[in-house]
């Protein structure tokens, strides 16, 4: 069986994560596998840490799509692949793995996922997070300070200085492609219903 690919894109903060999460709660880890774009961070040993600090991580360059692609094609092809594992505090990969195997139905969730042909092209079905910007701010400051070893000051400048700009020229636009608009992410009981009827009826054929 052919895996089913889907792809969920949307501004950092949005939710993809909490989407894809609970996708695979519903289905079971048997049956999904997800993959973040954030895995695909390119990596830059030849650089100092300060000098990867000031890298704009929301172009749509600063991703190695090509070992994504490659990724998504051995999975359509039923091989098991090796994912990187990124260090957002070193702003580096780490150097260790995650071995994901091939599942019926493989999530991908990443801001800039629809950006590319070669990747938008994997997916059945494309769905869009959308959330307001000042709750994705609210809940990117927690998260990266919490999480991700960040300073307020560093997220706020990094927000109005890259994150923010990038959103608006090229995660945005990308809205276009869905074939699914979630409004506020997650918690939309109605519209998780909905997507999973649809994965669910694809499993089933
Ligand atoms: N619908 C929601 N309501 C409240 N909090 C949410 C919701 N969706 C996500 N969150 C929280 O917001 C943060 C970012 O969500 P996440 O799914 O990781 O976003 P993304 O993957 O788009 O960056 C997490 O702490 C998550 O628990
Ligand atoms: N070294 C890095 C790499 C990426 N980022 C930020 O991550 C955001 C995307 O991840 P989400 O889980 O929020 O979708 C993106 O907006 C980058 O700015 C970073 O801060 N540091």
């Amino acid at each position: 069986m052919k895996p089913t690919f889907i792809g969920i894109a949307g501004g950092t903060g949005s939710g993809k994560t909490t989407v894809a999460k609970i996708i695979q709660k519903s289905l079971g880890k048997d049956k999904t596998a997800i993959i973040s774009m954030d895995s695909y961070y390119k990596d830059f040993p030849e650089l100092t840490i300060e000098e990867r600090k000031k890298l704009n991580y929301d172009h749509p360059s600063i991703f190695d799509i090509e070992l994504l692609k490659k990724h998504l094609e051995d999975l359509k092809h039923g091989i098991p692949i090796k994912v990187p594992i990124y260090s957002f505090e070193k702003y580096a990969r780490t150097g260790e793995f995650e071995d994901i195997y091939p599942k019926p139905i493989i999530i991908v969730e990443g801001i800039l996922l629809f950006y590319y042909d070669e990747i938008r092209d994997f997916f059945s079905i494309k769905i869009f997070v959308d959330t307001d910007p000042d709750v994705r701010i609210i809940r990117r400051i927690e998260r990266d300070v919490l999480e991700r070893g960040r300073t307020l000051k560093s997220v706020i400048n990094q927000y109005l200085e890259t994150v923010r700009p990038m959103h608006i020229q090229f995660v945005e636009p990308t809205k276009q492609f869905a074939d699914i608009i979630i409004p506020r992410g997650g918690k939309n009981e109605i519209a998780m219903d909905i997507i999973l009827a649809k994965i669910k009826s694809i499993l089933n054929q």
